[in-house]
């Protein structure tokens, strides 16, 4: 006997409602998930249409409770049936709930109207709020003082967490507010203003000779019986965008839709108001904050047919066209493409998977592309086209990389080393722009040596100890621990320590040292505000600046031709990253950011800066290698046994009770050891994840390791079985992660 899990209504938010029926015998071979089936349903037996989720030979009740369904309601595969269909294979490969799965890939109406987000921010500084907070302790105005500690904490306060949390009213706030000593701002919900035809159309360049071979590479892939996906690989300013409008081009003039995936920090007006030039109202433009809402009617307008081509981040790629020709993703590589929710999919695995069910072309794109894509191409797996030269023959740009132990040596205590700063200075001297950027990314508090540069790292591991409050070094692979250094390891130097410089300090260096500079800064703390990474970037497009600060959020994918320095100010900040991919992100991190240098008529320069010059991340990056370092770091992959070389899956839990965490993921742990014995399973941990606690819950995290696939997917089945029957972990929220 097969019985099916039906849902009722896919416009619902309670997806997680489904209902088991019995698969009437003679349908048994016909029915597959996703298809519509007509049930009676309620009390009164009405009939209802519901969507099949999941079909399996287990009863939930006993099977004389249960109803058979009528019939087979469509002939034809519906674009819904599509995408539940998919959510199924989501849910089986990312090991989410069938409604977490469904949630991602339906556009679910929302009930309630999203809110606009209030903030209460302080006005003066916090050494005078916390002696004001201190005045008005005395005067027994306790609510006004505790507002005001709360905001020397943070100094952007939730106003309904301020309401909620601290009891605030709003009598209690008023009279800051008139005495200047805090504001209220509203971040509304941001929309990129395109008004229709407001855009000039344009026709697309004629494309050059190697952006036209790679175009017949693809052709010929797409005439063949089963096209494979197909990665571009070309270099910074090679012309790829060339390339993908023309492919849009050709698959929307055979009636076809085509999904763009851009990752979220590329989607400026710059961006969206070349997609509206090239193609008008055929182009809709998603971006996360958009309301659900908003996002929804973006969405009934593909089904509806109004629109061919959608542009968006991640979740863009379950606009449901019903008729889809190409995929597209821009910059692959990029770790935005990873949900961090259940399910925990990447957008690159889910665009192949959607490709196959409905016969559409992908194509990825990048100049440093993700050891997964690469590998996955050399090996014939994915077509691999190359343009290795930029637009008409422009040189990359000179690169030199600064040795920052030396300069240390030479006297110089400065973050800008001697060459940064003359390269700098000869930039303002001829009205030429420059960057500078700081890679914070993954920055999560290692320990190094400023003599020699050494991180601490895992003996076990190979990645960088992240410092804990309590003063031990902590790996987070491995749980592995240490008494904090007074010396460094490597060369005895005591100077061994965080690094604290950020782009402020960098900024005020620049004002101090250049006092007739015009600097920009943009970081998450100048870009909270809406519209403030807009204004900063188009500012510097009109070259109202002469040099732009920030993290590394300046350096992908903007192209500003009177750019003609990049400097990385501390490039090693990346490689300590406690994690296994710190090499390729620092790698395509410093490709990137070269690659915004001389893309105009002028040839660009960048500098490096660093304690690691010898590293291959870093000598790659300066000559532009990516196939040395592809070598380099795949030999590393294949020694340490990290993906690609192997499969990894980590199992990710949180919970309010330390001890209940602890306990739940030692059994867990010992769990999956003793049912991977017999594939020789690696099981690393269970420890701390990278940060072990956040608002109060608890994270810890079990890696397992092996080479096949298959082996890691019957673990996760097994270990998702044993989580549902042992009650000792209801209190505990788990998560699968693959990579
Ligand atoms: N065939 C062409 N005709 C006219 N201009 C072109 C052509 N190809 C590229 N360009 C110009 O060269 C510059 C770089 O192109 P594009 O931005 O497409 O490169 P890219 O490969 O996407 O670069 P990156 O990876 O650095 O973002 C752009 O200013 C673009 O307008
Ligand atoms: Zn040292
Ligand atoms: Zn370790």
């Amino acid at each position: 006997m097969m019985y099916a899990d039906i849902i009722v209504d896919i416009s619902h938010e309670k997806l997680d409602r489904s209902f088991q029926y019995r698969v009437p015998q003679e349908l048994e071979s016909q029915i597959h998930i996703g298809m519509v089936v007509s049930i009676p349903f309620g009390n009164g037996n009405h009939e209802r249409r519901g969507y099949v989720i999941g079909l399996s030979r287990e009863p939930k009740l006993a099977p004389v409770k249960i109803k058979p369904f009528k019939e087979i309601c469509s002939s034809e595969e519906t674009t819904e049936e599509k995408l539940i269909a998919l959510a199924a294979w989501m849910k089986e490969r990312y090991g989410s709930t069938m409604a977490q799965a469904l949630k991602t890939v339906l556009p679910v109406r929302e009930k309630v109207k999203s809110k606009e987000k209030r903030y209460v921010l302080l006005n003066i500084d916090r050494e005078e709020a916390l002696a004001l907070a201190q005045n008005l302790e005395k005067g027994r105005c306790k609510a006004r003082a505790r507002l005001l500690r709360a905001l020397c904490e943070e100094p952007k306060l939730d106003y309904t967490r301020a309401s909620k949390e601290l009891g605030m009213t709003a009598a209690v706030i008023a009279p800051l507010v008139e005495q200047g000593l805090v504001h209220i701002q509203q971040d509304e919900i941001y929309r990129i203003p395109i008004e229709e035809g407001s855009i000039p159309r344009e026709k697309l360049s004629s494309l050059t000779e190697a952006q036209q071979e790679v175009l017949c590479q693809i052709q010929e892939e797409w005439q063949k019986e089963t096209p494979r996906p197909v990665l571009i690989h070309g270099v910074t300013g090679s012309g790829k965008t060339q390339v993908y409008m023309k492919l849009i081009e050709q698959v929307v003039a055979q009636g076809k839709q085509v999904i763009v995936l851009i990752p979220e920090i590329s989607l400026t007006y710059q961006t969206v108001r070349r997609f509206y030039g090239w193609f008008g109202d055929k182009v809709s433009v998603l971006n996360s904050r958009l309301s659900m809402g908003e996002r929804y009617d973006q969405f009934r307008r593909a089904k509806r047919g109004e629109i061919q081509i959608m542009v968006g981040p991640r979740s863009a790629l379950f606009t449901p066209f019903s008729n889809l020709g190409l995929i597209i993703i821009d910059e692959e590589h990029e770790q935005t493409y990873k949900s961090e929710n259940s399910p925990r999919y990447h957008a690159r695995e889910v665009a192949v998977q959607r490709a196959a069910q409905e016969g559409a072309h992908v194509v990825l794109g990048s100049a440093t592309p993700s050891l997964e894509a690469y590998s996955r191409a050399v090996s014939g797996e994915y077509l691999l086209t190359k343009l290795t030269a930029r637009f008409e023959d422009r040189p990359l740009p000179e690169v030199s990389v600064v040795d920052l132990r030396e300069e240390l040596k030479a006297g110089n205590r400065s973050i800008l080393s001697r060459k940064l700063k003359g390269s700098l200075e000869k930039r303002l001297r001829n009205n030429e722009q420059s960057i500078l950027f700081l890679n914070r990314r993954g920055y999560a508090g290692f320990v190094s040596c400023r003599s020699c540069g050494e991180a601490l790292k895992c003996p076990h591991c190979d990645v960088a100890l992240t410092e804990h409050n309590n003063g031990k070094l902590v790996c987070h692979y491995c749980g592995y621990e240490r008494p904090r250094v007074e010396q460094c390891p490597s060369c005895g130097s005591p100077y061994i320590g965080g690094f604290k410089a950020g782009t402020q300090q960098i900024e005020q260096v620049l004002h101090k040292t250049f006092p007739k500079a015009r600097v920009l800064r943009m970081d998450y703390d100048t870009t909270r505000n809406k519209g403030s990474y807009e204004q900063i970037l188009s500012s510097f497009a009109a070259h109202e600046a002469d040099i732009l600060v920030g993290t590394q959020m300046i350096v992908k994918g903007h192209d500003f031709p009177d750019v003609t320095l990049v400097g990385a100010v501390a490039a090693d900040l990346s490689l300590n990253a406690a994690d296994y991919r710190c090499a390729e992100r620092t790698f395509q991190l410093l490709t990137q950011a070269v690659g915004r240098s001389g893309r105009g008529n002028k040839p660009g320069e960048a500098v490096i800066q660093t304690y690691h010059p010898e590293h291959y991340s870093i000598q790659t990056a300066a000559t532009q290698d990516y196939e040395a370092f592809y070598r380099e770091e795949m030999s590393y992959r294949l020694l340490m046994d990290y993906p690609p070389a192997a499969h990894m899956l980590s199992i990710l839990a949180a919970g309010e009770d330390e001890e209940l965490l602890s306990q739940g993921m030692d059994y867990l742990g010992r769990f999956v050891e003793r049912i991977g014995e017999k594939y020789h399973l690696h099981v690393i941990g269970p420890a701390y994840a990278s940060v072990g606690k956040i608002n109060d819950v608890y994270h810890k995290v079990i890696y397992l390791k092996h080479q096949e696939e298959r082996v890691l997917m019957d673990i996760k089945d097994k270990a998702e079985k044993y989580i549902e029957v042992n009650s000792g972990f209801r209190k505990l929220y788990i998560q699968f992660d693959y990579s």
